[in-house]
């Protein structure tokens, strides 16, 4: 078990978190306020309008959900509590099988967490806030689906951390980037957060990349790992239903029972 010192991150995220996040985006106070909400699943109700829900296929085994934060995906509390919600349901749904998750917005998959969030905030508000992500991530990390990110623009920080939520990602070419730039925002990388991305780099990169916080083009981001595949724009949601029909061709039960082995170590981490 990692030890964290609790009282360290307490007042990191008192005294200081709020203003490094608005320093860092030159903002104020500018949450921004209510989105579209767009689902055609039954039995998909997130209760907020933040996620689109598609399905894919007439068997309704693939799913394809588009995160849809204007403008640049920054998970605020309620898409957090949403993409939560959505991904137990579809969990709960024997029918589905496989899940891709890519966003509404041309240039960007997410800008990670909502940093206008954060300004202003008490201590357990802020607290309150990150813990709607780890619990959106963790749903994510430990589903029963397969999970392909198609990363369709920039993935930074906790966007960054959502694709590598997924089992697979595909990343389109282009002028994006994609990176873990926590050190550089100036949050302390959380050991959940860490423990991730070693699992998905290996240990050695995944240091360099998150004490780095460098932003890497889809090519540097392959060679890191941080992605599996780069492929041009149009073909992103093609090549990730590929990916996806043959992870779920494997049979489901040793399959989720395998994921489950693999990534609940992975759970006793926190800050
Ligand atoms: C000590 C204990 C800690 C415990 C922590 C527990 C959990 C932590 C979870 C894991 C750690 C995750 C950390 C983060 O995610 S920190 C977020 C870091 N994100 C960024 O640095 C991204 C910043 N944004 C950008 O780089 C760019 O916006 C872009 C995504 C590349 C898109 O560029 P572009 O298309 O040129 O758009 P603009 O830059 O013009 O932005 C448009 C408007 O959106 C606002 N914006 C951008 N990012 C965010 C954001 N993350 N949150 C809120 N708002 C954001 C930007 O200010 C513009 O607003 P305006 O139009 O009103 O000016």
């Amino acid at each position: 078990m990692v030890k964290v010192n609790v009282d360290m991150a307490s007042s990191f995220i008192r005294a200081v978190l709020p203003r490094l996040a608005c320093r860092h985006l030159k903002i104020g106070n500018n949450c921004n306020g209510r989105y579209l909400y767009g689902c055609n699943k039954r039995w998909v109700s997130s209760g907020s309008d933040l996620v689109q829900v598609e399905q894919d296929d007439s068997d309704n085994e693939i799913v394809v959900l588009k995160m849809n934060v204007k403008p640049v995906n920054a998970c605020t509390a309620e898409f957090n509590n949403a993409m939560t919600k959505l991904i137990k349901d579809l969990d709960a749904d024997e029918q589905s099988k496989g899940l891709i998750l890519t966003s509404t917005l041309p240039n960007v998959f997410s800008a990670g967490l909502q940093l206008t969030a954060l300004h202003g905030k008490s201590y357990d508000e802020i607290k309150e806030y990150f813990s709607t992500f780890q619990t959106m991530a963790h749903t994510l990390f430990t589903s029963r689906l397969a999970t392909v990110a198609a990363i369709n623009g920039h993935a930074i920080a906790g966007g960054c951390v959502i694709a590598l939520c997924c089992e697979y990602r595909v990343m389109a070419e282009g002028k994006f980037h994609n990176g873990l730039n926590e050190v550089i925002v100036g949050i302390p990388m959380p050991a959940w957060v860490s423990a991730y991305t070693v699992y998905a780099l290996g240990t050695n990169t995944a240091e360099k990349v998150i004490l780095s916080g460098k932003k890497h083009t889809p090519r540097e981001a392959l060679q890191v790992g941080l992605v599996d595949q780069v492929v041009p724009p149009d073909d992103l949601i093609q090549v990730s239903k590929n990916i996806l029909s043959d992870l779920i061709k494997v049979g489901d039960y040793p399959r989720r029972l395998s994921k489950e082995r693999l990534r609940k170590e992975l759970l006793m981490f926190s800050l």
